[in-house]
């Protein structure tokens, strides 16, 4: 964060007499940030027009300036302001070369590169410190850089897996032009992979040597991010022979360069889909531990994860991949659509263990995740148009407070939100109501809960997956009830006759016919980012 006494970015441009008493206070705050840490290194620069006395701590770099008498007596200043370390990347010592000259060229001083905040967006920006002694600059630019190499969590060597097919094939050219320069700029070195067929990073997770690694990036989409994810928590737990119910937490951050469609899990530790912000969170090492889920079936695991859903969401993506030849966008916006006009429940027994307080702690999480004897179930029936089980909030540019805004990245347990039978109208109204800014789960058919496990036990799925769209709007009426309850021996035989259930587990989809078991391993992932309220909302779906 840079921190500048006046609006105004260049020193000296405020009237004389009105400032003087203001800059002296503010000399003063500048010796007070400067004075709870040791100085190690003091020096002049020019900052824009003005010379300042700099200063240089373990933390932070801050400037006064030097305010010569004047005739009347007056002093004549302009702005002090520091910036503080953790947020710069790199430092360079600025030349002055001639058109086409490579190397060499007389000193003009140091640049610092850091990271400026807007909202949840980061953005480069650089100080500009002039000075034309060599020898004072490389006095500088040597402590500054060895301060930024210590600070703990930036990673020297990243392993970059990008997967070229996500969205709109853009994820190598996302990569070259906005995040590969930062990475140079900040001496990160990368080992890359371009993925060539589904289950690569899976494989690569499980075979690769990761010990010369000190995070691991993906470029790609929600379905890539998912693989890697679950792939590294497998790694994990073979690395360290622990269970696969009791996983232990991967210690190996992961950085998401979003390139996908939706990037639920990158926007819900970023705020924003932008690889530069994504970028510069990796260099920077802010890490953020998130809550995972893993997936049963048969007893036997399916994956690791952080979102699921069944019904609605389930359909709608089985809907979207039979149509994978279509442009993605229009994929999701007709199989919204098509899913809608053919809206119906599943009818299923939802059982799950209830988080016991709200806090957050480690301990509670700890004790979430390892207390099972203790569990207490609460079980439900009925008709449900969708059930989602969510372990991070799902922040994306439609929905700016997330799919569950009952959720946080890392308390220790997941949302459980089941949406009872209703009619179509009223289905709308709650997809519609999930981007806005409160009350999305204000619904009499909508129930939330705060949970650390869920048994989904679906006893029919009502109508067939290949019923045609007329027969389907034919027999559903939009102002009632989707379909009457149906009875248990029914139900069951139709589920049978009908095969599995479509899963959407972290947008991909997962066929699964049995009860499905899940539990959520808090904080059992680490990722590159921090935790956001709310996503920049850029973006309203068109299709509902
Ligand atoms: N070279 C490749 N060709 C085809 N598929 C690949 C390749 N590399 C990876 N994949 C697979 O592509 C799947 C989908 O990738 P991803 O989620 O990144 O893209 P997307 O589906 O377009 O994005 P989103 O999930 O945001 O809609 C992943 O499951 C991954 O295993």
């Amino acid at each position: 964060m840079l921190e500048e006494d006046s609006t105004d970015q260049e020193p000296g441009l405020e009237p004389r007499g009105e400032r003087s008493s203001a800059a002296r206070d503010q000399s003063a705050q500048t010796r007070q940030w400067s004075d709870s840490e040791a100085v190690i290194l003091r020096g002049i620069f020019r900052l824009g027009k003005k010379s300042h006395d700099v200063l240089l701590t373990k933390s932070c770099l801050s400037w006064t300036p030097i305010t010569p008498e004047t005739p009347t007596g007056e002093a004549c200043a302009g702005p002090s302001g520091r910036l503080l370390l953790r947020d710069v990347f790199a430092v360079k010592v600025k030349r002055r070369r001639s058109v086409g000259q490579p190397s060499g060229g007389a000193v003009l001083g140091l640049a610092l590169l850091w990271a400026r905040q807007h909202g949840p967006r980061l953005k480069e920006d650089a100080l500009h410190l002039h000075n034309a002694s060599s020898q004072h600059t490389q006095l500088w630019y040597t402590a500054v850089k060895q301060l930024i190499t210590d600070m703990a969590g930036r990673p020297r060597c990243l392993k970059v897996l990008i997967n070229p097919s996500s969205h709109r094939k853009e994820a190598v050219h996302v990569y070259r032009e906005h995040v590969a320069p930062l990475f140079k700029m900040a001496a990160v070195q990368t080992h890359i992979t371009v993925t060539e067929k589904e289950g690569h990073a899976l494989t690569l997770m499980k075979e690769c040597k990761l010990d010369q690694y000190d995070g691991v990036v993906v470029v790609g989409g929600d379905g890539s991010v998912a693989e890697l994810c679950h792939g590294l928590v497998l790694r994990t737990q073979l690395d360290t022979g622990s269970a696969l119910d009791r996983p232990s937490r991967v210690s190996l951050p992961v950085g998401i360069v979003p390139a996908g469609s939706t990037d639920i899990v990158p926007c819900s530790v970023h705020g924003v889909r932008d690889p530069v912000t994504a970028a510069l969170h990796i260099i920077l090492g802010r890490v953020q531990r998130v809550d995972m889920c893993s997936f049963w079936s048969c007893g036997s695991l399916v994956r690791y994860g952080f979102t699921a859903m069944l019904g609605f969401g389930g359909r709608s993506l089985a809907c979207a991949e039979k149509r994978r030849w279509m442009p993605s966008a229009q994929r999701c916006d007709y199989a919204v659509v098509k899913t809608l006009s053919r809206l119906r429940p599943v009818d299923c027994e939802v059982s799950f263990v209830e988080t016991k307080t709200s806090s957050s702690s480690s301990e509670d999480c700890e004790q979430n995740s390892t207390h099972t004897e203790e569990e207490s179930w609460t079980t439900n029936q009925g008709l449900y148009l969708n059930i989602s089980v969510m372990s991070i909030p799902g922040l994306s540019p439609y929905t700016p407070r997330g799919l569950a805004p009952n959720t946080r990245l890392a308390n220790g347990s997941a949302a459980l939100i089941t949406v009872g039978n209703t009619s179509r109208t009223q289905f709308i109204k709650h997809l519609k109501r999930l981007g806005a800014p409160s009350g999305q789960l204000d619904f009499p058919f909508v129930e939330a809960h705060n949970v650390t496990a869920v048994k989904i036990c679906p006893r029919a799925a009502i109508g067939s997956e290949e019923e045609s769209e007329e027969e389907a709007v034919q027999s559903e009426s939009s102002a009632l009830p989707i379909v009457q309850s149906q009875s248990g021996s029914e139900s069951v035989a139709l589920q049978l006759q009908r095969g599995a259930l479509p899963w959407n587990i972290d947008g991909e989809l997962v066929p699964l016919q049995q009860e499905v078991l899940i539990r959520v391993h808090p904080r059992l992932m680490c990722l590159y980012g921090q935790e956001v309220d709310q996503a920049e909302s850029s973006a309203s779906c068109g299709c509902i």
